[in-house]
């Protein structure tokens, strides 16, 4: 496994095709490692998985967690040897934006929708860090989680709209056994803390098994679960078309769910199939 830090060493490194990339903001948890897994078995043994490691501070709001983000760049390495990564990109904030960008990419509505609404900015940020990276690692496929259900939309728009050529693939989010969705923002939370997201699941759940009474009764029963809740704050549950358009009518759709935990801010968002 190489690890590169600038752009010369990563177009220098001789990854070969077929070549898949995961990014991420590091602190990496099982939720990268099956991101990481399902790339190398899309590529094969003869194809290269790349990994980008870098905290983007174009897609952090003033008041959000950009400092306090976790960086444990070691223990991301001995997550990416273990799933068999060829390449690491761990640029530096100076090293890839040498200057403040000028040109940034312009997303459409979506972007102030749902999370756009509680982080005007952030889909443009991330949009454009995931421009430039998939611009330097140039790779056949990208892999997203479906745990950032937006951003994975968002991802696949840009990619459309503007004729990336390159294959976005999602990837279901992966759980803790009682059901909540790993994220590397869980380890901001205490132990009741930790107790009390799992209502974020818990809504979704009930959501999903009234989804054959139709779209109201979803509403109703996550809504009850939420609030029956103690010290969590919504910031929304919807239900969307599975592109996150209104919903037009029965079939699979899609719910999200944003909240505050004490200080920490979760999501989550899980298919239903409506009557
Ligand atoms: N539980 C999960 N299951 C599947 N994919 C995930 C999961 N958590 C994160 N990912 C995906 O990993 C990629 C990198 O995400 P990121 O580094 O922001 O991790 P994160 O756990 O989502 O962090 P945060 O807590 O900051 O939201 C994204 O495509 C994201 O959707
Ligand atoms: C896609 C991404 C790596 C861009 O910074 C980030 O938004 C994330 O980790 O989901
Ligand atoms: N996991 C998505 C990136 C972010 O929250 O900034």
């Amino acid at each position: 496994m190489r690890l590169t830090q600038t752009k010369a060493e990563l177009r220098a490194a001789a990854a070969v095709r077929p070549r898949a990339v995961v990014m991420t903001m590091g602190a990496l948890h099982d939720g990268h490692a099956a991101l990481l897994a399902d790339a190398r078995d899309r590529v094969g043994p003869e194809g290269s998985v790349v990994l980008t490691i870098f905290v983007n501070p174009l897609q952090f709001g003033p008041s959000e967690d950009f400092e306090r983000y976790p960086r444990t760049l070691a223990s991301d390495l001995a997550v990416a040897k273990n799933e068999g990564v060829d390449l690491v990109f761990n640029p530096s904030r100076e090293e890839l934006y040498p200057s403040e960008p000028s040109i940034t990419v312009h997303p459409g509505p979506l972007a102030d929708e749902l999370e756009g609404t509680f982080r005007p900015g952030h889909f443009a940020g991330m949009l454009t860090v995931v421009a430039k990276l998939l611009h330097l690692t140039a790779p056949d496929i990208a892999l997203f989680g479906e745990k950032d259900y937006q951003q994975l939309t968002l991802i696949r728009e840009m990619v459309a709209d503007l004729d990336f050529g390159v294959d976005i693939v999602g990837v279901p989010t992966v759980r803790e056994p009682d059901g909540l969705a790993l994220s590397s923002r869980n380890r901001y939370l205490e132990e009741d803390e930790r107790r009390e997201a799992l209502v974020l699941h818990r809504a979704l759940t009930a959501g999903a098994k009234a989804g054959g009474f139709g779209p109201d009764a979803v509403l109703k029963a996550a809504r009850d679960v939420l609030n029956s809740a103690k010290g969590v704050e919504v910031d929304y549950f919807a239900l969307r078309a599975p592109d996150l358009g209104p919903v037009v009518g029965p079939g699979e759709a899609r719910m999200l769910v944003a909240a505050r935990v004490g200080g920490t801010r979760l999501i989550d968002n899980m298919s239903v199939t409506l009557r």
